[in-house]
């Protein structure tokens, strides 16, 4: 499978009481990753929303990852992104199966990547790149660490943080595979728009 395009992560306060009508605009527009992103302790809202991404995913064919909770990935039957504290890769690939997708977050940093490699991630995810309404205290990462990513690695990189259709052409003109948004998809004013931006951030790796 091709993990390229536009990786559309979910924030709860967002998309509060637009959240399945705006993720299935990012769909119609054309969604290579979709992560469920959910940062509260709600265990049975997490699941009912989750499996309801799931249904949807099924419907568009996109890749459903789940943020953080390796064991409610497995138990939905799709794939996990997982942070520096999070949990390790190796036991969360023996969970999950050698076609699951799995993602690693690496910071600024490539030898975090090429560990992640080793422990069997899928992808890589470097950042941030610009500010982050979403996190905002995220820590900082450079377009130069890009090249040297592209020079060491032979994993799917994506990129992170602050990323809008302003500023993500010269992310994917330094090997970017996948562009991961939040706020720059998300944060629009109707569904026509969320759509008009994902079929923007596809049309980026066109070129
Ligand atoms: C694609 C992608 N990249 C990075 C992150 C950040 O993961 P993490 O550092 O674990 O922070 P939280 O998102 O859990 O707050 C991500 N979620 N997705
Ligand atoms: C969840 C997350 N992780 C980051 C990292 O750098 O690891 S930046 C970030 C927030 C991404 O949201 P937005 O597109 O709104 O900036
Ligand atoms: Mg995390």
């Amino acid at each position: 499978m091709k993990l390229r395009g536009l990786y559309a992560i979910t924030d709860s306060q967002l998309l509060a009481g637009k959240f399945l009508s705006y993720v299935e605009a990012a769909l119609e527009g054309g969604v290579t990753l979709l992560q469920y992103r959910d940062k509260s302790s709600d265990e049975a809202r997490r699941l009912r929303e989750a499996e309801a991404l799931r249904n949807l995913c099924e419907r568009y064919k996109t890749h459903l990852i789940i943020n953080d909770d390796a064991e409610l990935a497995a138990r939905l039957n799709v794939g996990v992104h997982l942070g520096q504290t999070d949990g390790p890769l190796s036991p969360t690939r023996a969970l999950l199966g050698s076609k699951s997708i799995i993602g690693s977050t690496c910071h600024a940093q490539i030898e975090l990547a090429q560990q992640a490699a080793k422990e069997g991630a899928s992808y890589v995810a470097f950042g941030r790149f610009f500010n982050s309404n979403t996190k905002p205290g995220a820590p900082t990462c450079s377009l130069d660490l890009l090249d040297e990513a592209k020079r060491a690695l032979h994993l799917p990189i994506c990129a992170i943080g602050g990323i809008t259709l302003d500023n993500a052409a010269p992310l994917v003109a330094h090997g970017v595979d996948l562009l991961a948004v939040v706020h720059g998809l998300f944060g629009a004013d109707s569904t026509a728009e969320v759509t008009r931006r994902a079929r923007a951030f596809n049309e980026l790796f066109k070129s």
